[in-house]
């Protein structure tokens, strides 16, 4: 998770944005104050974030993706490889998704503190099914990687059962359930800070990726 050395990156990709923001609300920079107070003994780790992935070089993007998704490479067009930045890490500090994830190798959880910004709405008033969706994804997908690399979602079920107040601080608790052979089972809930609110649960099923497959 650390950021690709060498000065072929440009430096906006050097930022970590899972660092305290100026737009970041009060609720938001307590809750990271709190975990980063818990990282102190080194049972919680503070998980840093960028805007690229670990194979943003051009060629490693090119080498990775002919050897895990060969089908799939034959439809990517390589040039546009080069703007490619992770989706969740795309928009104005404070209007889309604000979010800083730590981790507790122990208990293999990782708990993902998010606050949802203007730009996520979908009901009035509401955070976007789509976005919660994307950061359970996102957090499970960082539980996934942690223990196995190299992992693809295969299914994802979600039970939304309150509704995300736009722009409000939540919770969402990653818990590595079991692992069989290339499959990880890995659940989810989202809660308000406070814990009284339970948003959504979420159950989820990753596969270790095996170049051998050729998906
Ligand atoms: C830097 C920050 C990043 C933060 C993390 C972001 C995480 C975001 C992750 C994603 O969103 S990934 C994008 C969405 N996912 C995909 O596009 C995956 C598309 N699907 C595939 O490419 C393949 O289906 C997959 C790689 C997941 C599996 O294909 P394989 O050919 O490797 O697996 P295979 O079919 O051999 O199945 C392996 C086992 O998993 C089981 N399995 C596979 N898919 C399943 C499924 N959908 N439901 C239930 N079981 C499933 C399958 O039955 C089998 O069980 P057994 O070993 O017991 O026989």
């Amino acid at each position: 998770m650390r950021p690709l050395a060498g000065s072929y990156l440009p430096e906006f990709f050097h930022e970590d944005h899972s660092l305290p923001k100026p737009s970041w609300s009060k609720d938001m920079r307590l809750l990271f104050d709190q975990f980063m107070k818990k990282c102190e003994d080194g049972s919680w780790i503070h998980l840093p974030s960028y805007n690229y992935t670990l194979f943003q070089r051009s060629q490693d993007i090119s080498a990775f993706i002919h050897a895990y998704l060969p089908t799939a490479s034959k439809l990517i067009n390589e040039e546009k490889l080069l703007q490619a930045k992770i989706f969740t890490r795309n928009f104005e500090d404070g209007l889309g998704f604000e979010y800083v994830m730590f981790y507790n190798d122990v208990e293999k959880r990782v708990v993902c503190v998010f606050e949802g910004g203007p730009y996520l709405q979908g009901m009035p008033g509401c955070l976007h099914g789509g976005a919660i969706a994307t950061m359970i994804d996102a957090t499970v997908g960082t539980s996934a990687m942690i223990a196995e690399g190299i992992v693809m979602t295969a299914n994802l079920n979600i039970n939304f059962k309150r509704p995300v107040p736009l722009c409000s601080v939540v919770l969402i608790n990653s818990q590595l359930d079991k692992i069989e052979g290339r499959k990880l089972f890995i659940s989810c809930n989202v809660q308000s800070v406070d814990e009284k609110t339970l948003y959504t649960e979420a159950t989820s099923l990753f596969i270790k990726l095996d170049p051998e497959k050729q998906v």
